[in-house]
């Protein structure tokens, strides 16, 4: 990491926004029902396959939040129409002649810094990338580099701010990709590949892979619009070029999200369902319920029904986390309410998330009274007593949700900037209130 990037997300930073007082929860148990909004992940690579697409299709279930407006203003940017349906989860996208130039804001979004590149390079004219201040810092070097070697004129150094200037067309061919550093950069490539003139052979190169069920997502979703993927060969993808599929498409509900609302089971005991579980799925956030059963809960599966149960007691674990960083900062929390110590291991890439999330992770449970260490790939969580003090979330949403599974336990927590929860689930405070007053009815 440079010393830039250290700088640019210094965690000593004076909190900027009015905190959030997250509700302590004693005396009864849970007993709720909570709905989540789709995927951020499925919604988001539905969108560019859609745009890509060789006529007019519909999401279902999408989620509607900064990170999906963001990419479905990319697409339109680009020409593409995308218009809400009947309800604001029902997205229409009808694909156009791709064409610059435009003024593509990446905000804060992997997913539309790293998957829209190889979309405006199929378009007619000069793109222009920028987002927030901290996604100047998110890597992006392999992305470009890798369009570089695939024909495609990049101006801009590793990070945002950038421009791709498209000629209509992509040669594509082999190419080498270090993407220890995210799994996205894999993905990127590989959903536009399809139309690239010679499609696209990507090899991994690097010394570590993260969040390879993300790389697994993408290869499904490509497949289930009749594109061809070779992954037979390990650490790489093969995507032949052809046309991309129009389809009416159902997104599954976002996982993760669902981590804090049922791990929030564990913390002050009971029990929170979520519906709409799928039986079968590659989203990583799936791997919430084992661990939950690890940190001392019980979880279940029951048509389509996720119920976890907890005591309030919580034990702590030692987990490889690399192929669910995303749901780190949810597991820290229960650590840090746990009654052992925990430590939580292969998740480095996390520097290079919203914030360096094991950075911020250490502080924030450092400043409630708690003991965290970084390590080089993670972190060691050791329980002690917390108290209140103001949480700070770097612009980071699964920050501000971890806050608020602290503050269930621990009174005087105050989460800052809870809004930025609205990077891929709006409304959360919301949601977290009706879970905190259910009666066993839906919430
Ligand atoms: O492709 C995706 O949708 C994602 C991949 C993962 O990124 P990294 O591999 O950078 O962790 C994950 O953490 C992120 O939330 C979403
Ligand atoms: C890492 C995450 O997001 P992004 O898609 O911006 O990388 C995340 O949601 O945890």
């Amino acid at each position: 990491m440079t010393s830039d990037l250290s700088a640019a997300r210094s965690h000593e930073t004076a909190p900027d926004h009015a905190a959030w007082p997250a509700p302590t929860r004693t005396g009864a148990p849970l007993d709720a029902t909570v709905a989540v909004p789709g995927s951020k992940s499925l919604t988001n690579r539905l969108l560019v396959l859609a745009a890509l697409a060789d006529g007019p299709g519909v999401l279902r279930g999408a989620l509607r939040s900064r990170d999906t407006d963001l990419m479905a203003a990319a697409l339109r940017d680009l020409g593409v129409g995308v218009t809400e349906g009947d309800v604001p989860s029902e997205l229409h996208v009808t694909p156009g002649p791709l064409r610059g130039p435009a003024d593509i804001d990446c905000g804060l979004a992997g997913t539309v810094m790293r998957f829209v590149p190889a979309v405006a390079a199929l378009a007619d004219g000069t793109v222009r990338f920028d987002g927030d201040e901290g996604a100047r810092v998110r890597p992006m070097g392999p992305v470009l580099d890798a369009l570089r070697s695939l024909g495609v004129p990049v101006e801009g150094q590793d990070t945002l701010p950038f421009t791709i200037t498209g000629h209509g067309a992509v040669r594509g061919g082999q190419v080498d990709v270090d993407a220890s550093g995210s799994s996205q950069f894999v993905s990127g490539l590989l959903l536009a590949a399809a139309r690239f003139d010679e499609g696209v052979t990507l090899r991994h190169t690097g010394p570590t892979l993260p969040s390879v069920p993300h790389i697994d997502m993408t290869v499904e979703v490509l497949r289930e619009v009749g594109v061809q993927v070779d992954d037979s060969v390990p650490l790489t993808w093969t995507v032949s070029p052809g046309p991309v599929a129009a389809r009416d498409v159902y997104v599954e509900p976002d996982l993760s999200n669902a981590g804090p609302f049922l791990a929030a089971a564990l913390v002050v005991g009971g029990t929170v369902r979520v519906p709409g579980w799928p039986a079968v799925t590659t989203q990583p956030g799936a791997m919430m319920a084992e661990l939950l059963i690890a940190m001392g809960g019980t979880a279940e599966l029951v048509d389509g029904v996720m119920t976890v149960t907890g005591t309030g007691e919580i034990r702590g674990i030692d987990v490889d986390l690399h192929e669910a960083g995303e749901l780190t900062p949810t597991i820290a929390a229960l650590a840090a309410l746990a009654d052992s110590p925990s430590r939580l291991r292969g998740v480095a890439h996390l520097r290079g998330h919203e914030t360096d999330r094991l950075a911020a992770l250490a502080t924030e449970i450092t400043r409630l009274g708690g003991q965290a260490e970084e390590t080089e790939d993670g972190l060691v969580i050791t329980p002690r007593p917390l108290h209140g003090a103001t949480f700070r979330t770097y612009h980071d949403h699964r920050m501000a949700t971890s806050g608020a599974l602290i503050g269930l336990r621990v009174p005087g927590v105050l989460v800052e900037d809870v809004e930025t929860t609205a990077k891929t689930l709006p409304g959360f405070t919301a949601m977290w209130d009706r879970m905190l007053s259910a009666t066993g009815s839906a919430s």
